[in-house]
């Protein structure tokens, strides 16, 4: 697969650009004219600082207001792409984008478009250059990629080729399959861009909202599979105008960009079976069948505030690492480590973020699998050192710094607590009430805002697992964006919260850090009164919830005030879905504002979204309290 991108797509100055599209492993480059106009070299320059990169420039663009233009102005237009030709051939690329007219001077009519194509081919050959049509969605006359298409047919011409962008056609529905009808060699080349679904102002939402296949809610995957059909073997190119983007880290979008399309041609790849693509063959989405642990970095004194908090919440101290100031924590299936040496990358960890849950271990089918798949996807390995008999556990960076641990029951990976642990001495005098917790709900993870759509990509390209639509959780101090990746056994649930500012809980959360991992964990309970219960004879003190609240669920799903009571005295949140219900209940904070929640799923889908503004306002009047 031939990838490439558009210059406009990433933040920065000329050089800057073309180092991250470098670095990210991109064969080819857009040069948008303005990148080039706002630079102060010669178009020779250009040309040589990309191919010093290893690049080659896919195409020129965009021409504009080029067809239909009524004689009065059509001498001009054809004076104005010679100019255009002109810096192409020192720039060094033979391909030219023209965009369908959007000038309220054009004149419709296909023959006439046609006939001004078929003359700028002749132009264009004699300096063995080549034209690319593309149908804006807003085009004034040619705003559908068949009337393109109709329209490079009519003009004959070998040096006059059609340009899809998937946005384009995508955003007006345009029938797919009619894509397959058109002749490889007449496809010049192939842009994509995803974009989320908004219904707004078609030209508003492509220049501010494209994002990269995968992160939006376009069929981007279908649209390039019926390109792959026609033969097409030439650059799939990214070309996305996203307000985010322009602002955010140059190396970080390009990957993202590389890593989309990878993803990309992979599903394509395995839904047409052609091997036009060329791609090496990776493994397919890896399954999560569980969280075989959550790791902890933290120092002596927190580490005994954690474990403390843990007994209350009826986990048993189960395990000692063999040779490392490690502690294992056990309840049901669920277990938490708590890591306080003094080097390696758990140190280091907490030095950058303070006591955190720094790590995660997913339990997959077969590691060496995911590993393959997520390197192949782009994402970093982690490695450190480990003691001779101790096992070396595969790893991945994740958010903010933290890492992913990829374990399997196949090789022994599985039996890690075995290994690398020897069983605590009990102390059953002091063994805590287990509270029936069993498994782990979900993980939240608090991110910048910018950063969602890049770890979205990472997560749904490397596990099968998909997101659900964006929500805004209203923080007393702003709002918080929530996105879910979740998989359909339910083992892996991550809810991602995109913090704009740092007053809102889940912003503090991030500014007192360098990095940024996991802000909540949430424990299943089959039964969370019996749990309560448990918990309350463990001296666990629950998060406040305001009297207020419990009238206003009472009457909102019209609860037994018998029911409510009981609600109210463990300080458990309610909520409904078409499915079923949701119960909770969360600790205070601990540390720099972690927190542990414990929920009965009774069928119900979702998160308790309705319920975060009250357990937010509780929280941060507690973290209040302690500080007075
Ligand atoms: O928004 C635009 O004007 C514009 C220009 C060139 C393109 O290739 C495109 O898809 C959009
Ligand atoms: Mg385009």
């Amino acid at each position: 697969m031939r990838t490439s991108i558009a210059t406009v797509s990433i933040s920065g100055e000329l050089p800057d650009k073309l180092a991250a599209i470098a670095a990210a492993g991109f064969d080819g480059v857009e040069i948008f004219e303005n990148d080039f106009l706002a630079f102060d070299g010669s178009p020779a320059d250009v040309g040589r600082m990309v191919r010093d990169h290893g690049l080659d420039i896919s195409l020129f663009q965009p021409f504009r207001d080029f067809e239909g233009m009524p004689p009065s102005h059509r001498q001009r237009t054809f004076d104005r792409a010679e100019r255009k030709f002109d810096i192409m051939q020192e720039l060094g690329t033979d391909l030219l984008l023209v965009c369908s007219n959007v000038s309220t001077l054009a004149l419709g009519g296909i023959d006439r478009a046609a006939d001004d194509f078929h003359e700028l081919g002749e132009r264009a050959s004699r300096r063995g250059l080549r034209v690319g049509y593309e149908a804006l969605a807003w085009g004034k006359h040619i705003n559908d990629h068949r009337d393109a298409w109709e329209i490079v047919r009519r003009a004959n011409h070998p040096n006059i080729g059609l340009v899809l962008d998937s946005f384009h056609s995508l955003s007006r529905r345009i029938e797919i399959n009619s894509i397959r009808s058109i002749p490889r060699e007449k496809l010049f080349i192939v842009q994509l861009a995803d974009a989320p679904q908004i219904d707004m102002d078609l030209l508003y939402w492509s220049r501010h909202f494209r994002n990269m296949p995968g992160e939006g809610d376009l069929p981007v995957a279908e649209f390039t599979a019926a390109v792959v059909d026609t033969g097409y073997d030439g650059y799939f190119s990214l070309e996305i105008f996203n307000d985010q983007f322009r602002g955010g880290s140059a190396r970080s979008i390009a990957a993202d960009g590389h890593r989309s399309l990878i993803y990309l041609g992979d599903r394509v790849r395995r839904a047409t079976g052609s091997e036009t693509l060329q791609l090496e063959p990776i493994p397919d989405r890896i399954e999560v069948k569980g969280v075989a642990f959550v790791e902890f970095s933290a120092d002596a004194a927190d580490a005994l505030n954690l474990g403390a908090l843990l007994t209350t919440l009826g986990f048993t101290r189960i395990a000692e690492h063999r040779s490392k100031q490690v502690t294992l924590y056990q309840q049901g299936e669920i277990r938490i480590i708590i890591n306080t040496e003094g080097s390696g990358y758990a140190h280091t960890a907490f030095k950058l973020q303070g006591t955190s849950a720094y790590a995660l271990a997913l339990v997959v089918d077969d590691a060496s699998a995911a590993m393959a798949r997520a390197l192949a996807l782009g994402a970093e390995q982690f490695q450190q050192a480990v003691a001779p008999d101790e096992l070396e556990i595969p790893a991945i960076r994740g958010i903010g710094g933290s890492l992913l641990y990829l374990v399997d029951g196949t090789s022994k990976l599985g039996r890690f607590q075995q290994i690398d642990f020897e069983p605590a001495g009990l102390d059953f005098e002091e063994l805590p009430r287990p509270a029936g917790l069993n498994s782990i709900d979900h993980l939240a993870q608090t991110v910048p805002y910018d950063q969602m759509p890049t770890w979205l990509l990472f997560y749904s390209s490397i596990f099968l697992a998909d997101k659900t639509p964006m929500v805004d959780i209203v923080d007393p101090s702003g709002v918080v964006r929530s996105q879910v990746i979740e998989n359909s056994s339910g083992a892996l649930r991550i809810t991602m919260n995109g913090a704009e500012n740092s007053a809102t809980l889940a912003g503090h959360f991030l500014a007192d850090k360098l990095g940024s991992a996991i802000q909540h964990i949430a424990f299943a309970t089959s039964d969370i009164f019996a749990s309560a219960a448990a918990l309350d004879s463990n001296g666990f003190r629950s998060l406040q919830i305001s009297p207020n609240y419990y009238d206003d669920v009472e009457a909102r799903f019209g609860l037994e005030p018998e029911f409510t009571d009981r609600l109210r005295k463990h300080n458990i949140l309610y909520d409904r879905d078409e499915w079923g219900e949701y119960l909770q209940l969360y600790s205070t904070t601990f540390g720099q504002g972690f927190f542990f929640e414990v929920v009965e799923r009774r069928s119900y889908r979702g998160y308790g979204a309705a319920n975060a503004i009250f357990r937010i306002a509780a929280l941060k009047k507690a973290i209040r309290g302690l500080a007075s």
